[in-house]
C-alpha cells in the first residue's frame, strides 16, 4: 500500500520504517529540514535499537523516502498517518496545533479519497476537529477536488521507547476506531488490509468507535502511570515500616489479577508521554466538569518521587553540599534511549548543583542530548559544575557517593572493588534497585535503594518525612 507518514519523529519514523519492512511504499514527511537531510544521508535522528538497520534496508530497497514536500506527501498515500507531536499546552491540555496543521495540509492538496489516520496521542474528540479542519480547507478550494471524500480513523500507538521496533512489529494489540459512514467503513477495510500481516485473523485488533479508541490510549498510559506512582508511594512507606518493596512486588505480582509488569518502584516516571498524557486526561475531565482525583495524586506522587534521590543524598550528606562531588550513572529517562524528556536525572542534577555540589555524569547514549537539555535547564555557571565523562568508572573519582538514576544493562554487574577504590566513601544510592542489598553490605558498600532499607539495617531512615524535617 502507498502510505504517507506526517511527522518523522519517534513514532513516525518507527511506523514508517516498520510498514516499509512489510513491503509498503512509505513517504515520510517532516517540517524539520535537518532531520530529513540527516535521514537522506543515511543518518538516524534518534537512538532506537534495530531502527537504523530497518531504515537502511528499506531505503536501499526504495520502499521508504524522506521529504519536506507537503504536496508530494499528500499525493503519495491513500493512507495519511498523522504522527506529529502533541506537547502539553500551558494548561496541561494537548497542544493540537501540529495535528491540525497536518490536517489542513491534507485538505489543501488532496485529490481523491484519503484516510487520515490519527496516530498521535490526541484527546477524545480530536478526530472530529481533524475532519473539520480538513473540510474547511477543502471548502476553500475552487477545483474539482473540493468534493473529495475522506475518513478520519484513530489508531493510537502503544510502542515503548527503547523497544519501539519490536513493539511495533509484535504488537500486543492494535486499536482502530472508525466511523460507520460509507467512508468510515471503507477506511476500516483499508486498515484491515494494512494490519493483516501483524495478525492474519485480526485476533489482536480491537475495532471500536473513534472516541473510544482515542480514550483507550489515555486510559492505558494513565493506568500504567498509576501503577508506578502506587508502587513508589508504597516503597517510601516500606522504608519507614521496615519492609522490602521488592519482596512485596513479587508477592502481589503473582496474583494474575495484578500481574508482575510495571510494578517497579524507582526514581519516578519520565519520558515524553506519561507526564503529558496524565495531565492531558485530567484536563479533558475538567473540561467536562469532572475531576480525576486519582490522576491528580499520581502526578503529585511522581513529582515528589523525582526528588527521592536528592532527598537521600541530603539525608546522608546534609543539606549543604558545597565542595562535595557526586557521581551520577544514567541520564536518559529509561534505558535504551537517548531521550531526556522529563528525565528524573534532570531534577537530581538541579538539586545537587543548587546545593553547591559538583557532579560527574555518565550515560551510555544520552550524553549529547543531556548536554543540550541541561544547557536549557541550568545557568552557564551551574552547567560548569557538571563533568561529562566518557566511561562510568571515570565519573567516580573523589565522589562522595555514586547515584544511579537509569537502569542501563551495563550498570548491572559493575566491578564493585573498583567502585569502592575510586569513590571517597563506599556509598551507592540506587534509584532503580539494581543490586541485592545483602550482597552490598557483604561487600562493604553502604547501599541505599528505594523501599529496601530494612535489608541494609537502616529501616525508617529513607522516607520522605525525615528529609522534610
Ligand atoms: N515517543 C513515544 O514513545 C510515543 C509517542 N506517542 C505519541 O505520538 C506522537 C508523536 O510523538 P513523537 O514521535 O515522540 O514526537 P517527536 O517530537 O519525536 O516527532 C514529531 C515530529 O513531527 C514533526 N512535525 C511537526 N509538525 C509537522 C507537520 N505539520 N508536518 C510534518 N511534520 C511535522 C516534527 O518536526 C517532529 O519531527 C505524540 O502524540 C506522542 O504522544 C505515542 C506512543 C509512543
Ligand atoms: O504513549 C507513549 O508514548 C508510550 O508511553 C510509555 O512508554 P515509554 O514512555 O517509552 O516508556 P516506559 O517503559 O513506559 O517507561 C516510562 C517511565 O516509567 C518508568 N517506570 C516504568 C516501569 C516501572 O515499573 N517503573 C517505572 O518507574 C520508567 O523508568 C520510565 O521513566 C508506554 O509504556 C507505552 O506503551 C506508550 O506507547
Amino acid at each position: 500500500m502507498k502510505i504517507t507518514i506526517i511527522g518523522t519523529g519517534y513514532v513516525g519514523l518507527v511506523t514508517g520504517a516498520c510498514l516499509a519492512e512489510l513491503g509498503n511504499d512509505v513517504f515520510c514527511l517532516d517540517v524539520d529540514q535537518r532531520k530529513i537531510d540527516l535521514l537522506n544521508n543515511g543518518g538516524i535522528p534518534i537512538h532506537e535499537p534495530g531502527l537504523e538497520e530497518v531504515v537502511a534496508r528499506n531505503r536501499a530497497a526504495g520502499r521508504i523516502q524522506f521529504s519536506t514536500d507537503v504536496a508530494a506527501s499528500v499525493a503519495h498515500g491513500q493512507l495519511q498517518f498523522i504522527a506529529v507531536g502533541t506537547p502539553p499546552d500551558e494548561d496541561g491540555s494537548a497542544d493540537l496545533q501540529y495535528v491540525l496543521a497536518a490536517a489542513r495540509n491534507i485538505g489543501r492538496h488532496m485529490d481523491g479519497f484519503k484516510v487520515i489516520v490519527d496516530k498521535s496521542t490526541v484527546p477524545v474528540g480530536t478526530a472530529d476537529r481533524v475532519a473539520a479542519a480538513l473540510q474547511d480547507e477543502l471548502g476553500k478550494r475552487g477545483d474539482a477536488a473540493a468534493g473529495s471524500e475522506f475518513a478520519v480513523v484513530s489508531n493510537p500507538e502503544f510502542l515503548k521507547e527503547g523497544a519501539a521496533v519490536e513493539d511495533f512489529m509484535r504488537p500486543d494489540r492494535i486499536v482502530i476506531g472508525h466511523g460507520d459512514s460509507p467512508a468510515g467503513l471503507r477506511a476500516r477495510d483499508l486498515m484491515k488490509v494494512l494490519y493483516a500481516p501483524f495478525n492474519r485473523n485480526h485476533e489482536r485488533t480491537y475495532w471500536m468507535d473513534v472516541r473510544s479508541a482515542e480514550f483507550t490510549k489515555y486510559a492505558a498510559n494513565a493506568m500504567l502511570a498509576t501503577r508506578i506512582s502506587f508502587m513508589n508511594e508504597l516503597a517510601n512507606l516500606a522504608d519507614r515500616v521496615g519492609a522490602d518493596i521488592e519482596a512485596v512486588r513479587h508477592g502481589i505480582g503473582s496474583d494474575p489479577r495484578i500481574g508482575h509488569s510495571f510494578l517497579y518502584a524507582g526514581a519516578g516516571y519520565g519520558g515524553s508521554c506519561f507526564p503529558k498524557d496524565v495531565q492531558a486526561l485530567e484536563r479533558t475531565a475538567r473540561q467536562y466538569d469532572q475531576e480525576l482525583l486519582i490522576l491528580r495524586a499520581v502526578e503529585a506522587v511522581n513529582d515528589r518521587q523525582k526528588q527521592v534521590l536528592g532527598r537521600k543524598v541530603v539525608q546522608r550528606f546534609g543539606a549543604d553540599l558545597a565542595g562535595k562531588r557526586f557521581a551520577v550513572w544514567g541520564l536518559a529517562f529509561k534505558p535504551n534511549t537517548d531521550d531526556m524528556r522529563e528525565a528524573p536525572s534532570r531534577v537530581l542534577l538541579r538539586e545537587l548543583i543548587e546545593r553547591g555540589a559538583s557532579v560527574a555524569v555518565y550515560d551510555p547514549v544520552a550524553m549529547e542530548e543531556a548536554r543540550r537539555v541541561l544547557a536549557l535547564d541550568l545557568a552557564p555557571e551551574q552547567l560548569e559544575k557538571i563533568d561529562f565523562k566518557a566511561a562510568p568508572m571515570d565519573a567516580l573519582h573523589d565522589a562522595e557517593a555514586l547515584v544511579i538514576v537509569t537502569e542501563w544493562k551495563a550498570f548491572r554487574s559493575p566491578d564493585f572493588d573498583q567502585i569502592k577504590a575510586r569513590l571517597k566513601n563506599p556509598v551507592i544510592i540506587d534509584g532503580r534497585n539494581l543490586f541485592d542489598p545483602a550482597q552490598m553490605t557483604a561487600l562493604g558498600v553502604e547501599y541505599h535503594g528505594i523501599g529496601r532499607s530494612v535489608l541494609t539495617g537502616r529501616p525508617g531512615q529513607d522516607g520522605q518525612q525525615e528529609a522534610q524535617a
